[in-house]
Parts: structure tokens; sequence; C-alpha cells
């Protein structure tokens, strides 16, 4: 444990987590250390057959440990009855495992039955949960699991694995078996509902736009759950430990960073000259040409982007700017990632993206430079970190 994780920020520990399964050369998991904070998504990630779903099922006693320990919430559990220990964590498994021929009901109350939960605290507890996951309690509640969409099934195998709160919920691919579009809304509405719940969460993936998604920190595993690094989805993705690490990031490394950082967390571009529709053109093209841009842009009188003119526009007789030069597009807010400002801006024609606040109103603008510095600032920022973590001494930060 390093100095910053005192013992009552963590949720659990893994101390040399082993598993040899009879009869196999290697172990399957090979001495897995690592600490997961309270309240943090730690995604694990790596290829097919590295030891992901057997390191879960360690975690929560399904299978039992050849050596090593499991410390939850500063409790040594390796021998504690595994039922026990399963009421305090909360599993949910890509075919959610739901009892077919029970009520959705009825299978989300089964760990607040098994912990002796009386009727009326059950009952509210389900219809909780089932709003908390976007579904109606009045429409589902004694339906059963094939009268179920998969995306509804797997909300309810969510729903199921919350039902007691536990303080650690394990997700092994838990919306790997859904379309595409379906998966990306469960992911969504699985971060909305976290922002909320701030449940201590491993999850697992072999998808590795999944786990810079859903992580707040990642494991990059190899073959035997060997940690080849353990970092912040931006770290990972600037910074690469190895080789292996950079091959299963893939090429698009610098595009993936882009879509974590947000227009109002960099210094977007302010300097880009505007005017007002009802300015004279000669004024508008005094400050055009006091500046560096070879267009300015006209914003109405709600301060909203409307148009950008060029010096040729503003010199045409009978300039007017309702209709003269070209339409103000590619507008975002702040809150869009520097990969939406990308987009906006290669499709855009003045070759920048306009930020404007949720009334429309002009903000500033992002470039190619701007994002290209933004990118910049953040690889220095962790080689710096990097730097800092391995000589203390040597390098402020
Ligand atoms: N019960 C078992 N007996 C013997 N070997 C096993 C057993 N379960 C898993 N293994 C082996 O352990 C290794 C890790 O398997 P595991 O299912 O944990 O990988 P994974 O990373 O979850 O893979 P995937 O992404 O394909 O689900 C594999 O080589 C697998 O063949």
């Amino acid at each position: 444990m390093t100095q910053t994780e005192s013992s009552n920020e963590v949720m659990i520990e893994l101390d040399e987590l082993t598993k040899h399964f009879p009869g196999q050369a290697n172990p399957a998991v090979d001495k897995l250390s690592l600490t997961v904070k309270k309240g943090e998504i730690v995604v694990f990630v790596g290829p097919s057959g590295c030891g992901k779903t057997t390191s879960m099922e360690l975690v929560n006693r399904l299978i039992e440990p050849t050596s090593g320990r499991i410390i939850l919430e500063g409790e040594d559990v390796t021998n504690s009855d595994p039922d026990e220990l399963r009421r305090r964590i909360g599993y949910v498994i890509q075919e959610t495992g739901l009892l077919p021929h029970r009520t959705i009901a009825h299978n989300i109350a089964t760990v607040p039955k098994l912990v002796g939960w009386d009727k009326q605290r059950i009952s509210e507890r389900v219809d909780e949960l089932l709003t908390m996951v976007g579904m109606d309690p009045d429409v589902y509640r004694n339906r059963y699991p094939k009268e179920l969409s998969g995306g509804q099934r797997q909300r309810v195998g969510v729903a199921r694995a919350m039902a007691a709160d536990p303080p650690l919920m394990l997700m092994d691919e838990p919306f790997g078996a859904i379309d595409p579009i379906t998966r990306e809304r469960l992911q969504n509405e699985f971060l909305r509902l976290q922002a909320q719940i701030q449940k201590t969460i491993i999850f697992v993936t072999h998808d590795i736009d999944e786990a810079i998604k859903m992580g707040d920190r990642i494991v990059v595993l190899r073959d035997q759950s060997h940690i080849a690094q353990f970092d912040t989805p931006e770290a990972i993705l600037t910074n690469p430990a190895d080789d292996y690490v950079a091959d299963f990031i893939g090429s698009g490394a610098s595009l993936k960073r882009l879509n974590l950082s947000r227009i109002r967390d960099i210094e977007m571009a302010t300097d880009a000259p505007i005017g007002r529709m009802d300015e004279p053109a000669d004024e508008l093209a005094r400050r055009l040409d006091a500046s560096e841009w070879s267009a300015i842009l006209l914003l109405d009188d709600r301060k909203r982007p409307t148009r950008w003119v060029n010096a040729q526009d503003l010199r045409r007789p009978g300039f007017d700017p309702t209709t003269m030069g070209l339409k103000a597009r590619a507008v975002v807010e702040p809150h869009a990632t520097l990969s939406d400002a990308l987009n906006e801006l290669i499709s855009s024609n003045g070759g920048c993206a306009i930020v404007a606040d949720g009334d429309g109103a002009y903000l500033g603008v992002v470039d190619l430079e701007t994002i290209m510095a933004a990118v910049r600032a953040m690889r220095e920022q962790h080689a710096r970190f990097y730097l800092a973590a391995k000589n203390p001494d040597t390098v402020e930060v």
C-alpha cells in the first residue's frame, strides 16, 4: 500500500492471490496484488485467457485460492464463510444468471431474503432498484426473465447485485453480450447511476475502449493476471508502461485520449476577432486586419455566432452580414469532449469549432492548434508525474 492510500480509503486488497488449477503447468492467476479504493471503478482489461474471470471468482470465493490473501474493508476474508462473503459482494456476469421460473421481483430479492429482510422492506427495495435502473416497477415487477429484452435482463442483473447494498460489486463483462447501441446506452446509464451511488466496483472487460470509458483506474493484465500497468486511463493512454500496453491500447491512443478531456478543462482560443451584425463593414475590417485570423465571427444581439466573414466579403459593395460569408457551424458546448470538437472542426468551414454556452452565447473557439497544445500538455504532465514518482527529490511538480 502506498503512503497516500490510508487503510480507511481501501475497500479491498489482494495480496499475492494465486490460483493453480490441478493438472495445469502454470497458475491461472499468479501472485496478483493490488488495492481498490472506496468508491472507485477499477477495470481489469486483458486478452482472452489472461485470468480475469478466475481473478473475480477468487475475490468472491466461487473458487478457492491456492495461496494469497483477500482483505475486505480491513478484514482478512480469505478463510471466512464464502456464503457470508458473497452477501457483501454483488456479482454481475454476462449471462445474468436470472432464475427463469421466478419473477423479476423474486430474482432481485434473492440476497435480501437470505439476509432476513421483512417483506415490506424487500418489496420497497425491489421497486426502488427497478426505478434506479430505469424500469417501471408496475410494468416489470411480475414479469419473467424471458419476457424481457437482453438489455433489460442485464439491468435486472445489476439491480439484483445491488439489492442488499453490498460494499463491493464485481462486474464480469456485464455488457459483453449486448448489441453495440444498447451497450453504449447501458454504459452511460450505469455511469450516471454510479455518480449517485458511488459504489466500489471491479469491472472486467477485454475491450480497451470500454475500460477507458468506465474506469477511474485500469489494470492492464498479461497472462496469469500479471499486472502490466495499473493507472488512470489518462496516464495509460499518454504513457503506456511498455510495448505490451502500447500494443493493447492500439494505434488510436491519442484519439482515445481526446475522449477523456472536455473543452472546459483546456485553454480555448479567445483571440478570434468577433463583431456585431450591426457594425459597419470598415470597422469590422479594421478589427480583422489587426488580428492573425482570416475571418471575423459575427454575433447576433444575443451573442450567438451567426457568420464568418473574410476581408473580401467586407470590401464588397452593399455588404450584407445576413447573407455574406459562411454560416457559423460547428458550435459545441464546454462539456463536449475534445474528440467532439475535433470532429466538428474537421467538418466545419472555418477550420475551428466554436464554443458557446447553454444559451448559445459565444465563449471562444477551439482550433487544431488548441487541441495539439492540450495533447502536449497532457504528455508533459504525465511525464513529469512519472519522473517525480521515480525521483521525488529531483523534480518539482
Ligand atoms: N476450472 C479450470 N480448470 C483449469 N483451467 C482453468 C479453469 N478455469 C480457467 N482455467 C484456465 O485459466 C486461464 C484463465 O482463464 P480465465 O477464464 O480466467 O480467463 P479470462 O481472462 O477471463 O478469459 P476470457 O476473456 O476469454 O473470459 C485460462 O488458461 C483457462 O483455460
